[in-house]
C-alpha cells in the first residue's frame, strides 16, 4: 500500500501531566512525537500503565496536552475532536435503548431525520452482521455482539477518525478473530485513520500499517515501525504464519519486550521501596 502523505493525526512533543489524588504531578506522555497519514491504520503497543489511552484521549480532545500539539487533519485538537469515532474496551451503549436506537443515535445528533437514520442503522447492523437483532436490548446480546453494535454505531457516522481503545480485550479468542478480521474488512471499505491501542502484539501487526511502540511510563514513542505485510490482508489468522509476519514479530518484541521488563523492574523497586519505609 502506498504511503499517504496527507495530514491524518500529528502529535507533537506533546506531553501530559495529571494531578493525582495525593496533589503530586505525575507525567503520564512525554514528549510524544507521532504522525499517522490520513487514511492509514496505525496501533499503538507498550508496556501496560505506560500512557497509550492518554495519547488516545488527547487525540480525541477529551484531555488537553500539557506541553506540544495535537493536530487532527491539520487542525489544532481543541475541544472534542470532529469526525471521530470511538470504540472503547467497555462498550458505551446505552442500555435502555435499543440496539436499533443505539445506532441510529450519531446520524439523529446530526440532524438526520429520524426515519432516514433508523434505515441506515438497519442497514448498518446488516453490515455487521446482527440483522434481526433490531429489536433487541444491549443487554440480551452477546460481548461480541455489543462489539458489533459498538462498531455499527461508531462507523455509521462515517468518521475520518476512528480512536480504539482495545476494543476487543474482553472477548474469546474466537469471537476475538472473527471482529478483528470484520473491523478490517470494514476499514479497508472506508479508510479512516486508525489509532487502535492494544496489548496483543500479534493483533497489532497482523491489521496495521504502522506499529508504535511506546516506551515504559511516562511514554514516549520509541521506535516506529512499518508493517508492509499485503493488503487487503485476508484471515489475520493465516497471516500469523506467514515469514514476513514473524520476522516483524520477533524485531517488535524484541523493542517491546525491554520496555515490559523496565517496567517490571521499576514496579519492583517501588514496591520494596514502600516496605523498607
Ligand atoms: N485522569 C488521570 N488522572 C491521574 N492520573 C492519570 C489519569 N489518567 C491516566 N493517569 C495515569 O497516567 C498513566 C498512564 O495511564 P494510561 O491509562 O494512559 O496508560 P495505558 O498505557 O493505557 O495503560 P494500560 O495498558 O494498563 O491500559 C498511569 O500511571 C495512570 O495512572
Amino acid at each position: 500500500m502506498s504511503v499517504s502523505t496527507e495530514d491524518g493525526i500529528e502529535l507533537t512533543g506533546v506531553t501530559k501531566r495529571f494531578v493525582t489524588p495525593t496533589g503530586s504531578t505525575m507525567t503520564a506522555i512525554r514528549d510524544v512525537n507521532l504522525r499517522v497519514g490520513a487514511g492509514r491504520f496505525c496501533a499503538v503497543v507498550g508496556p501496560t500503565g505506560c500512557g497509550k489511552s492518554t495519547t488516545l484521549t488527547l487525540t480525541a480532545g477529551l484531555e488537553r496536552a500539557s506541553a506540544g500539539q495535537v493536530r487532527v487533519f491539520g487542525k489544532p485538537v481543541d475541544g472534542i475532536t470532529p469526525n471521530a469515532g470511538f470504540v472503547f474496551q467497555t462498550d458505551a451503549l446505552m442500555p435502555w435503548k435499543s440496539v436499533l436506537d443505539n445506532v441510529a443515535l450519531g446520524p439523529k445528533f446530526r440532524g438526520m431525520a429520524t426515519r432516514d437514520a433508523l434505515a441506515e442503522a438497519r442497514r448498518w447492523l446488516g453490515v455487521v452482521g446482527l440483522a434481526g437483532f433490531e429489536d433487541h436490548y444491549p443487554h440480551q446480546l452477546s460481548g461480541g455482539m455489543r462489539k458489533r453494535v459498538s462498531l455499527a454505531a461508531a462507523l455509521i457516522n462515517k468518521p475520518r477518525l476512528l480512536l480504539m481503545d482495545e476494543p476487543f480485550s474482553a472477548l474469546d479468542v474466537q469471537t476475538r478473530a472473527i471482529m478483528t478480521n470484520e473491523l478490517l474488512r470494514l476499514w479497508e471499505q472506508t479508510r479512516p485513520s486508525v489509532l487502535f491501542v492494544t496489548h496483543d502484539l500479534e493483533e497489532a501487526i497482523s491489521m496495521a500499517d504502522l506499529v508504535v511502540v511506546m516506551t515504559a511510563g511516562p511514554a514516549t514513542v520509541k521506535a516506529v515501525y512499518e508493517i508492509d505485510l499485503p493488503r487487503p490482508r485476508g484471515a489475520v489468522q493465516d497471516i500469523r504464519f506467514t515469514p514476513r509476519f514473524l520476522e516483524l514479530y520477533r524485531q517488535i518484541w524484541e523493542s517491546l519486550r525491554e520496555e515490559v521488563e523496565r517496567t517490571y523492574a521499576l514496579s519492583a523497586a517501588a514496591t520494596a521501596r514502600r516496605a523498607a519505609s
